[in-house]
């Protein structure tokens, strides 16, 4: 997953964008970048690590202007090299620079028709270097010498008909403006604001997450429809249309269990609504098939499965209580880029309240599992502790599939459920009894807040795939972004 966010407004843009990407930051911790424009000239700041140390030389000084866009990263294609860091920036036509979250999983046929028929170079591993030259290539066969909001809206479309997988993103284009446009599956998401101030022009924000907006006072107005794009030029046009013509919206609904922030609205659901809802309808399956079971206290596993263990232990009658003290210095740990890390991370990260587990039956609840990394040393954890009994509840079913939308879990085998049962898996985390949300009750959790979600995508839960993907870029992802191949091992 990565966090975008473009801004025009009525003063130098680079600090709101930077605040937007520490905001964003739960999305991406690799590498982060600003573009800004002033004047017709781009400048751009990119490199690995946190925003705050991206942005902390005084080579950020020179962002200025009153547009920009911004990006953090968590790769999903080519290497975590700042080579491949965003934003991408292309000269011609034009000069263009992208912002993108998603991933597509036909850029290599991309790449290969971009430069035997479009004579187009790719520098990078990075799909989003595909999809940037993509668009620029359409835009150049699309406009005369000036540009036009239809050579733009007809460059969308091109990309929408060459490029497959997922794709929320944001582009400036120097002395022009700001264009936003997300996949006919609206996958990722991507949402855009104004702030009005009397006397002045209207400002302009599109961002991954509401909150970037909120944060700014930014009044929220929607989210980039599935297939659509917007332009917001420099003098403040607005313009927007749907690019493409078979949409279906389609959000990750992994963006809801883990990824986003609860104070989010994504596709018109709250974030928060929708984990209380997966709390009520995890205790719901509890009381119905551990009736048995004497539960004495729930105790999330921070931070992101809080939300729904609130309920949960309402509805089951049962304290709450915060037995895992999180450091709150470091930072997620699903999104790092290796095993060895992850595991040494949840030790330094959480630390257990001896006092809440000595002598009892302890309800532990996540967001999901994925390798099991967090579970697996938790629940060991919780037993050194002193509890009696370790019951485990995830509030996602179990992921047994790759993501091919953006989210880096390219290997059935590296998932703990993969080819399991949940007798097994329960065995191998070291729990006395584990429960998983059911895929049913977790969609209706998130539908629940807009009716008007036509499906989810939730392949990693059920391996039916919203695009054709086909099973040789499953064969190609498993070997190049397993973590034995990050390790350089294979
Ligand atoms: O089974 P795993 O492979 O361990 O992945 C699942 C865990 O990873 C995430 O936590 P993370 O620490 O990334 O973020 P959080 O602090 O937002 O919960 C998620 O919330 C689970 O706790
Ligand atoms: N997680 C993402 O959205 C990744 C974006 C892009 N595929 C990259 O690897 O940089
Ligand atoms: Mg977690």
């Amino acid at each position: 997953m990565c966090g975008i966010v473009g801004m025009i407004g009525n003063h130098d843009v680079a600090s709101t964008i930077y605040e937007c990407l520490t905001i964003l930051q739960h999305r991406g911790q690799d590498a982060a970048g600003i573009a800004t424009c002033e004047e017709g000239k781009l400048e751009l700041v990119k490199n690995n690590g946190l925003v705050s140390d991206v942005f902390r030389s005084e080579s950020a000084q020179k962002l200025k202007g009153l547009s920009g866009i911004g990006h953090v990263r968590y790769p999903t294609a080519g290497s975590s090299n700042l080579e491949e860091a965003q934003p991408f920036y292309v000269n011609s036509p034009f000069g263009i620079a992208l912002a993108h979250n998603g991933n597509l999983h036909n850029a290599d046929q991309l790449k290969k028709e971009l430069f035997a028929e479009d004579r187009r170079h790719i520098n990078t591993q990075s799909d989003s270097e595909v999809l940037l030259n993509v668009f620029a290539h359409e835009l150049q066969n699309a406009s005369g010498l000036v540009i036009t909001p239809d050579a733009i809206f007809h460059a969308v479309s091109r990309v929408h008909k060459r490029c497959k997988g997922a794709y929320a993103n944001v582009l400036i284009i120097p002395g022009y403006g700001i264009i936003a446009f997300r996949d006919p599956n609206g996958i990722r998401p991507l949402v855009y604001g104004v702030r009005k101030t009397e006397g002045a022009p209207d400002e302009y924000m599109v961002a991954s997450e509401s909150i970037a907006l909120d944060q700014h006072d930014f009044e929220l107005l929607d989210d980039v429809a599935p297939g659509e794009a917007i332009i917001i030029t420099n003098d403040r046009q607005f313009y927007r249309k749907q690019c493409a013509s078979n949409t279906q919206l389609s959000p990750c609904v992994f963006e809801y269990v883990y990824f986003a922030r609860p104070d989010s609205m994504i596709d018109d659901v709250s974030v928060y609504k929708a984990r209380l809802r997966m709390g009520e309808k995890l205790a719901d399956q509890i009381k119905e098939r551990w009736g048995d079971e004497e539960i004495d206290v729930v105790i999330p596993i921070p931070e992101s499965s809080r939300t729904s263990a609130i309920p949960m232990a309402y509805s089951l009658g049962v304290k709450f209580r915060e037995g895992f003290i999180k450091n709150r210095y470091i930072g997620r740990t699903f999104i790092m880029p290796g095993q060895d890390q992850r595991v040494k991370s949840v030790r330094r990260k959480l630390n257990a309240v001896e006092l809440e587990f000595r002598n009892k039956n302890v309800l532990l609840v996540d967001d999901s599992i994925v390798r099991g990394t967090t579970s697996k040393q938790i629940i060991q954890m919780a037993r050194e502790a002193g509890a009696k009994k370790v019951f485990f509840a995830s509030a996602a079913p179990p992921v047994r599939y790759p993501n091919v939308y953006g989210i880096d879990m390219p290997l059935c085998e590296e998932l703990v459920a993969h080819n399991r049962t949940e007798d097994e898996i329960c065995e191998i985390l070291g729990a006395d009894r584990l429960i998983y949300q059911t895929l049913e009750d977790l969609e209706a959790a998130c539908k629940e807040g807009n009716p008007k979600i036509d499906r989810f995508d939730s392949s990693c839960f059920s391996n039916e795939y919203v695009t054709d993907v086909g099973a040789d870029y499953f064969e190609k992802i498993g070997i190049q972004r397993s973590d034995l191949a990050k390790q350089g091992n294979v």
